[in-house]
């Protein structure tokens, strides 16, 4: 059986724009973690029923990949799809640690419903499965389109394509479970300050590489003190010279 990466990313920079109901507009420089990904692929069943392989900490229900087939199912009412998860379990060897910032979980989605879009010749565009991974999480899109690098913004579902190489980055995550809903809530009632149109369209433009050697950890990433506040067993692991990623609790910096 074919096998598929779901890679991880970081967020070079994250800095927030504005409100949307619960969330929060974004503008934020994805990149893709070459080093780190999860392995998927189809497998045959050991039970009946949709069947998710692999070590998760969450409930079947609650998994991304059997969200992704849920909102994949919504959106095609396809035969084909109902089929092949009676016939194949999805087996998952995880790699990219859960609560990480790290995106494990939105690229686990993003790439099944690539699988399934192959497999089953559902010929859908990469919009048209961006905005089936919206459904399931604002940082699935990126993952989606598949780009090296890309500024994310609106809460997730603009990603357009940020032509620069590709950095080789060194990755920690501390075990502290981070909830992202929780860092996102402290920053807005404590930390809210959104940068505005210049702002924006100049980090827009910088590259990854000069965003890491102008800005600090908690200027390039608006989540950081929030994470901190809420987190404050997270000071005994930050270490000088590295970046937050997303929500944390994962810090990186350029591998030397
Ligand atoms: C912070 C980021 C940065 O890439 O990622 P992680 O650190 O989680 O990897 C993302 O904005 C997270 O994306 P993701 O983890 O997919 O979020 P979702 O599951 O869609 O949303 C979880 C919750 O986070 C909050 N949320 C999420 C995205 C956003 N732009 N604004 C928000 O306020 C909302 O409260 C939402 O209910
Ligand atoms: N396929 C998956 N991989 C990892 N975690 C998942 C997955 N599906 C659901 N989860 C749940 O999502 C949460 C962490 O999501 P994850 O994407 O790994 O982290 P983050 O949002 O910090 O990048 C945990 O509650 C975990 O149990």
């Amino acid at each position: 059986m074919k096998i598929y990466r779901a890679y991880a990313k970081v967020n070079v920079f994250l800095k927030i724009t504005g409100k949307r109901d619960n969330y929060h507009e974004i503008i934020s420089r994805f990149m893709r973690v070459d080093s780190l990904y999860d392995e998927l692929c189809f497998s045959p069943k050991t039970k009946d029923g949709f069947e998710i392989i692999g070590e998760f900490s969450c409930e079947t229900q609650q998994n991304t990949i059997y969200k992704a087939y849920v909102a994949l199912r919504e959106a095609v009412e396809s035969e084909s799809l109902d089929k092949l998860m009676d016939s194949y379990a999805i087996e998952v060897k995880k790699s990219i640690p859960a609560f990480a910032g790290l995106g494990g979980g939105s690229s686990d989605a993003a790439t099944y419903l690539k699988m399934c879009n192959e497999v089953l010749h559902l010929g859908l565009s990469k919009n048209e499965l961006a905005q089936i991974g919206l459904k399931v999480g604002a940082d699935v899109p990126f993952f989606i389109y598949g780009y090296d690098s890309a500024n994310v913004s609106g809460i997730g579902e603009i990603v357009e394509e940020f032509k620069e190489d590709i950095l080789d980055f060194e990755v920690y995550t501390p075990k502290v479970e981070i909830s992202t809903p929780k860092v996102y809530i402290s920053y807005r009632e404590n930390f809210y300050s959104p940068i505005d149109g210049f702002e924006i369209q100049e980090l827009k433009n910088k590259t990854s590489l000069e965003v890491l050697e102008s800005m600090s950890a908690d200027e390039a990433n608006d989540l950081f003190k929030p994470a901190l506040q809420e987190y404050s067993e997270l000071k005994n692991h930050y270490k000088h010279g590295y970046y937050f990623s997303g929500s944390g609790s994962s810090f990186f910096r350029l591998a030397i």
